[in-house]
């Protein structure tokens, strides 16, 4: 059986502890895997390495030469496109026709990106006036914020991973990952085409293992990490702020969601349905800006129910293999039984359920498999728990209203704020809607459309900071200001 080892100082080392646990394909239940867990003492190797290689050769190019490295190391992503693909579809059994326009090209173009970025922005100035008349010039440079933890969720592995470990490189920093658990495998693998990209041992560091008592508690307890970047569950950003605190560590956190669609009677129809059927059951509903609240004008609310019902039924089920599958199964039998314990809340709270709501038949041979119905859900009251609660499955609850004011104030209150999408093609009314939502990211007439340039984050209990474009930048390097009297 394959093992998955750590990657340290440019060498994949097993954990001295001995411990391993099995990596599963959830498209089929089988165990693709075998991977250490780290105990403290691989953490602390890790750090140590990524200490080192900052004050090392790293520490001292140019930044031409980092990132023509770091171009490099998208290069190496893409001419092992399929390897990459491969053991993403392995670990998560989502379909490849979605990792093969989503994960893997996102996982080179967030180091090209940062690459190009880092290399064009410029720092603030400033002229001031002095009283003995000469004057004085500030000037602002960037540096390297040190090492930086990355701790990541199995959603969308190596394109949320890249997100975080390209800006960090690009702005000189190293880094030590801790991926999920529940998928270890393109982020080891990354390490190797680290090593042939010419990224200098101890840059790129990798961890694995689970999140309390294990590598991830470990990591966000080592005194010697510089900041943390962490997407996953709002309590589990809770937790790693905590612990962050110690030492006063910055935190930068991309977390859950509860994110609204609104639908107005004015929308472009077919426009609102292709949307928001991928908004719910892209990735088997697993994407942190997916969209499990519904808000249909009234007018055009049975149509709506109706379409998009008809658009959950032609899902096609399948393994990733299957090139007409667009919907594969959940990350694990465990998170299966969450997203079941919501279906089941539904019915008891009193849902008409629409479509779904259980498990499909599925052949013997991907029968222990975390598999799950695409499931629409109307009737609910507003504070029942399905429509408070982020489910993170191929699940909406859709619900009608009468007023603009009346669909803002239902997608503003609850406490997270991801992410928005909203369906008009009157164009002042978007305007004004827009701005009244409160949310990282709202969508007009599209939804997941991204530039990596722009501000990515969440507000209220979604996050704390933005990533993405110059924001990233911020997160990544310190400001140091030069104050020189003339
Ligand atoms: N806002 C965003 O950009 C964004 C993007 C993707 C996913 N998400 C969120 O992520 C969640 C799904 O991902 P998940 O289930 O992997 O999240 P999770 O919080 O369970 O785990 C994420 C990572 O944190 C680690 N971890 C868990 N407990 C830890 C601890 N005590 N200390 C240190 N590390 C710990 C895990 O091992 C994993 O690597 C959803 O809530 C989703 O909304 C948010
Ligand atoms: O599941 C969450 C998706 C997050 C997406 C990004 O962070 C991105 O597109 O950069």
């Amino acid at each position: 059986m394959k093992e998955i080892k750590h990657y340290i100082n440019g060498e994949y080392v097993g954990s001295a502890n001995g411990r391993l646990f099995d990596n599963v394909n959830p498209a089929n239940g089988k165990v693709i895997s075998r991977v250490h867990e780290a105990g403290r003492e691989e953490v602390d190797a890790a750090v140590k390495a990524a200490r080192a290689a900052l004050n090392g050769p790293w520490g001292r190019m140019t930044v031409e030469q980092r990132t023509a490295i770091l171009h490099k190391v998208a290069d190496g992503i893409n001419a092992r496109f399929d390897e990459f693909l491969e053991a993403e579809c392995q670990d998560t059994g989502k379909p490849k026709s979605l990792a093969s326009h989503i994960d893997i090209p996102r996982g080179a173009a967030n180091f090209k990106v940062f690459a190009d970025l880092i290399k064009n922005v410029a720092a603030e100035a400033f002229e001031m006036a002095t009283d003995d008349g000469t004057g004085a010039l500030n000037y602002a440079v960037r540096r390297p914020k040190g090492v930086i933890g990355v701790i990541s969720p199995w959603n969308l592995p190596l394109l949320l991973m890249t997100w975080k470990v390209g800006p960090a490189l690009a702005c000189g920093n190293t880094v030590v990952v801790k991926p999920s658990e529940e998928t270890p495998t393109t982020t080891a693998l990354l390490g190797e085409v680290m090593k042939e990209a010419g990224v200098p041992d101890g840059v790129y560091n990798v961890v694995h293992g689970f999140g309390g008592n294990s590598a991830g508690a470990f990591l966000t307890e080592h005194p010697d990490v510089d900041a943390y970047t962490f997407t996953g569950e709002t309590g589990t950003g809770e937790t790693i702020m905590k612990a962050a605190a110690n030492g006063v560590r910055q935190v930068s956190l991309e977390l859950g969601g509860k994110n609204a669609g609104i639908v107005f009677a004015d929308c472009d129809m077919d426009k609102a349905i292709e949307g928001t059927l991928r908004s719910a059951f892209a990735n088997c509903g697993q994407v942190c800006l997916g969209t499990e609240r519904v808000y249909v004008q009234r007018p055009i609310f049975d149509e709506f129910v109706a379409r998009l019902k008809a658009g959950a039924e032609e899902l096609v089920i399948g393994p990733p293999d299957d090139e007409r599958s667009n919907f594969g199964p959940l990350i694990s039998l465990k998170h299966r039984e969450k997203v079941l314990s919501y279906y089941q809340k539904a019915v008891d709270d009193g849902a008409n359920v629409i479509t779904g709501g259980g498990v499909p038949d599925m052949p013997a041979e991907l029968a222990h498999g975390a598999w799950v119905q695409p499931t629409i859900w109307t009737g609910l009251q507003d504070d029942s728990a399905v429509v408070t609660e982020e489910i993170f499955g191929p699940c909406c609850h859709i619900r009608p209203f009468d007023t603009e004011e009346e669909a803002i104030e239902l997608a503003n209150s609850l406490p997270y704020g991801l992410a928005s999408a909203l369906w008009t093609e009157n164009v002042t009314r978007a305007h004004r809607v827009a701005g009244q939502l409160e949310a990282g990211i709202v969508w007009v007439n599209s939804w997941f459309l991204r530039d990596l340039r722009t501000a990515f984050g969440g507000s209220k209990q979604s996050g704390i900071g933005r990533e993405g474009g110059v924001h990233s930048l911020e997160f990544y390097t310190e400001l140091k200001n030069i104050c020189v009297k003339l």
